[in-house]
């Protein structure tokens, strides 16, 4: 293989959005390629894919193929496949569903079971989506965020909104993954790709 071959190669990322039906992973990852944002809800059905290329500090251009799973796939044959070789994993949830966090639980399995065979594990990120209201033009109160609204959702009585807590991970052993920091959702893209990067040296 060429220098630039290779080269070519190591600046593709694969980026796989999963999380439960209507948590929020078309817009996101449709904001982030396109720059556009439907307030429609359109189920996906199987997969979305998108190609964004972004510049990295120290001009490093790299090409991110977001694949963006339908939420109905949990459980189906073909989830296996879509997740097998991602470099970068975004586990979505809804913020104001409680249940789209418990969830991820089945989501996180599908991701070890995907790659029981890698030897090279991918970068995990948690995202807590809708933290922006669209009806009222504003984000959300503050009660849907961080230990707050874990409590509450613990308890069963309000949505969670822990957003990339390494204490997530831990508590739910979810193994030690980096996780992305709080940042707004866009963020994450950029920030899980140089995670990823990182784990590559
Ligand atoms: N308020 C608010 N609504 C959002 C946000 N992101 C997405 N939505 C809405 O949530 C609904 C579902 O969004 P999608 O992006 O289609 O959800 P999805 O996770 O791709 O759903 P599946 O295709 O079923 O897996 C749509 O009506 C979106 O407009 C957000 O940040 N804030």
């Amino acid at each position: 293989m060429s220098d630039s071959e290779e080269e070519s190669q190591e600046r593709q990322l694969k980026i796989v959005l999963i999380g439960d039906g209507a948590a929020g992973k078309t817009s996101l990852a449709s904001r982030f390629a396109q720059e556009a944002f439907g307030k429609q809800y359109k189920q996906t059905m199987g997969l979305d894919f998108f190609l964004k290329r972004i510049t990295l500090p120290g001009n490093l251009n790299v090409t991110l193929q977001v694949w963006d799973i339908g939420g109905q796939t949990i459980g189906g044959k073909m989830l296996d496949k879509y997740i097998y070789g991602a470099q970068g994993i975004l586990l979505v949830y809804d913020i104001t569903n409680y249940q789209s966090f418990e969830n991820l639980e089945d989501w996180y399995g599908a991701v070890k079971k995907a790659n029981e065979e890698s030897e090279v594990q991918p970068v995990i990120a948690l995202v807590g989506n809708k933290k922006f209201d669209v009806t009222r033009g504003r984000p959300r109160s503050s009660e849907f965020f961080p230990k707050r609204a874990l409590r509450k959702g613990e308890n069963g009585n309000g949505a969670h909104g822990c957003y990339g807590c390494k204490s997530v991970f831990r508590r739910r052993g979810w193994g030690s993954s980096p996780i992305v920091s709080r940042s707004s959702s866009l963020s994450h893209f950029p920030a899980l790709t140089r995670e990823v990067r990182n784990e590559a040296r």
